[in-house]
């Protein structure tokens, strides 16, 4: 992982730096710190707040959206029938000696990755080179202690060649396995704890909800919610009659969701408590078409990983416009198109670096089985590749489930101009053999064969039933099951309706705030080169915590006056500004905010009291103009709107090259 200027990053400088201006802390650590629980400081939340207030404008003003604010507080129907409290959990296996848990899959990764580095290095000797300096690439190492001790762990030994293809592999093929997949990895390769070496327990799942009572007779049991999105689903019905019953529309939600992470290890990424902001897009299944498709499909172009070169073990992007992926079918529809084109925009406004963001598709077992497709934002970190976004075709499961559990409908019904034929294939179950079969497993596999209504799986289990074939069909928890004759019939019939009664298809991109801000601060942080402890945070003007630093050139009450009307005059301009009197030197006030990542400072000199001009000092390039306070205050909000650049006002302004005036 590289920084801005393409040098290695130093994770522990930025760390160090990230808490020392208090972007964010450990929560709690007077009292030892939780681990997953952080406070963020001053500069923090403004950043939050900014990349927060891009998001609304960005998605929600632009698309005219249907904001809602739900509760955290939910109940434990809700979350049952959404499948949450069955199936929200992750793989976890314990050191019966120690006690230490370890998250299956983090940890199957953490060694292969660590006995491939391993390897490299061997092989690097053998071919007579300098071992190489490793300590700054090793993963999960927060400070320089930690990352020897992790250096010391990595052993030099050279793998067999097909060993490193399978660790190649299986770590591309990662999020695709189920626990017993895990289970057998760890077995067949020897995964031991870590720290200690020793043997580990098979894989077990463990739900990550954070379960509570509600009400003092603790009789109405709940949990923190786990994400925004169900609030959003069960108020469909509204939302829907607030759009005036029109459809296509989006409702969106931005706040805190909970998730009891196993062992967070990874700062702010991986949280028990964090923002999220979730778009559902309800959409008609028969037509996922969007009108503004055709702005971004010639336009935008994207790093896609399709699953195929994932299945392959291979982890090589393509490049290619959003138009050219749907044309080509590799992304499902236009609707899912369109978003994954705003994300990479929306990404890109706030400053995320864009050689450093690949979309990727979920594999088979990976997507939840009623999506038909998925594909995450992952960005490019020193902690690898993380997902900052999950965007996915939900079909019409959440809807489905909850008009089931309540009879409240949950769907849109549509006049038609003509009455119309259908011919849609149904699925009909013969109860009588599925229960006897199935036993307590006969829900799961209904639903399956229920709730999908993808018509085209429909028509390719009609025609392998019609050849006296079983179909096989994928079900969460059960794995492949093969279901034949005996148990279902798939036809193709037709009715006549005028009134078209259908559950609307969601597409559903899902932002983690806390990790696109913290992957955002690795892909702007740079050292300058000329001092090493220099360092420089370029936050995009818009998302800059602080916008300006006003900078008098000494204490001399002489200043006070003009920093006090200037900073008045920036008040109302709406941006935010810092004053910094101290007596350091103007050098090291100015690096104090690069470190900030305050975009632009004006320096206030004798000159300004006597002819109120004031110089604007711009924080990369470190280039400074010179004007009178209100031109400069009116190209100031320009750049802080976004409306101009350092570029352009370079040409607007005389370039001021001299020494601030003295007395
Ligand atoms: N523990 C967490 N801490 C911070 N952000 C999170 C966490 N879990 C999820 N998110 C954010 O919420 C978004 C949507 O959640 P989703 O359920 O798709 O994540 P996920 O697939 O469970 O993530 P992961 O596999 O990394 O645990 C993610 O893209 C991510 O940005």
């Amino acid at each position: 992982m590289t920084t801005l200027d393409g040098q290695p990053l130093d994770r522990a400088v930025l760390d160090t730096l990230l808490r020392r201006r208090m972007f964010y802390a450990q929560a709690f650590d007077i009292y030892g710190g939780v681990s997953g629980l952080f406070d963020y400081g001053p500069p923090g939340c403004a950043l939050q707040a900014n990349i927060v207030d891009t998001w609304r404008k960005h998605f929600i003003l632009e698309e005219d959206m249907l904001e809602v604010d739900c509760t955290m507080l939910t109940p434990h129907d809700v979350l049952k029938t959404s499948g949450h409290v069955d199936k929200f959990s992750d793989w976890m296996c314990k050191d019966p000696k120690t006690g230490e848990i370890f998250r299956a899959d983090h940890l199957v990764e953490e060694v292969l990755e660590a006995r491939l580095k391993g390897d490299k290095q061997a092989r690097h000797l053998e071919a007579g080179a300098a071992v190489e300096e490793t300590a700054k690439e090793v993963e999960g190492a927060e400070d320089k202690k930690k990352r020897k001790k992790k250096v010391k762990d990595i052993k030099v030994v050279k793998l067999e060649d097909s060993v490193v293809q399978e660790y190649e592999e299986i770590l591309a093929k990662i999020d695709n396995f189920d626990g017993k997949d895990l289970g057998d990895i760890i077995t067949k390769y020897e995964i031991k704890n870590p720290g200690t070496g020793g043997d580990l327990e098979l894989p077990v799942a463990f739900n990550l909800m954070f379960g509570t009572s509600i009400g003092p007779s603790s009789n109405l049991p709940g949990y923190l919610r786990p994400e925004t999105a169900q609030g959003q689903f069960l108020n469909f019905q509204k939302l829907l009659g607030f759009n005036n019953e029109k459809m296509p529309f989006a409702s969106a939600s931005i706040g805190k969701s909970f998730r009891n992470e196993i062992s967070p290890r990874q700062g702010l990424l991986r949280v028990r408590e964090f923002l999220m902001a979730e778009i559902e897009h309800f959409v008609d299944p028969e037509n996922k078409s969007h009108p503004r498709f055709p702005e971004v499909a010639d336009t935008v172009t994207l790093n896609f990983l399709p699953k195929e070169v994932q299945q392959a073990g291979k982890t090589a992007t393509v490049r290619k416009t959003i138009g050219e992926a749907v044309r080509e079918g590799m992304v499902d529809n236009e609707t899912l198109g369109y978003f994954l084109a705003r994300i990479n925009l929306f990404l890109k406004k706030i400053g995320v670096d864009e050689n450093k963001v690949r979309f990727r598709q979920h594999m088979e077992n990976e997507m939840a089985h009623y999506a038909s497709d998925c594909w995450d934002a992952e960005l490019q970190t020193s902690y690898g590749w993380i997902e900052c976004v999950g965007c996915a075709d939900r079909s019409a499961y959440d809807l489905s489930v909850h008009q089931k559990k309540t009879g409240q409908f949950l769907g849109v019904r549509e006049t038609l101009k003509e009455p119309r034929v259908i011919e849609e294939y149904e699925v009909d179950i013969n109860k009588k053999v599925l229960g006897p079969k199935f036993k307590k497993d006969a829900k799961a596999v209904e639903e399956r064969l229920a709730v999908c209504s993808n018509q085209k799986e429909r028509e390719a289990w009609s025609e392998t039933l019609k050849n006296g074939q079983s179909i096989s069909v994928l079900i969460e928890g059960l794995g492949k099951l093969d279901i034949g004759s005996d148990l279902v019939t798939v036809e193709k019939r037709k009715r006549t309706e005028s009134v078209r009664e259908y559950t609307p298809n969601v597409i559903e991109p899902s932002f983690g705030i806390g990790r696109i801000l913290y992957s955002l601060m690795e892909h702007v942080f740079w050292t300058r080169p000329e001092d090493a402890d220099r360092s420089v945070l370029s936050f995009p003007p818009t998302i800059a915590p602080t916008k300006v630093l006003l900078v008098p050139l000494s204490n001399n009450v002489a200043f006070n006056p003009l920093v006090n009307s200037i900073s008045s005059k920036i008040r109302k301009l709406g941006i935010s500004s810092r004053v910094d009197s101290s007596g350091a030197t103007i050098g090291k006030r100015y690096s104090r905010n690069d470190e900030l990542g305050t975009p632009f400072g004006i320096t206030i000199d004798f000159q300004s009291v006597k002819d109120d001009t004031i110089t604007l000092r711009e924080r990369d390039t470190t280039k400074q103009v010179r004007g009178t306070v209100d031109e400069v205050l009116s190209h100031l909000k320009a750049l802080v709107d976004g409306t101009e650049t350092w570029d352009e006002t370079l040409t607007k302004l005389p370039i001021f090259t001299g020494q601030e005036v003295e007395e």
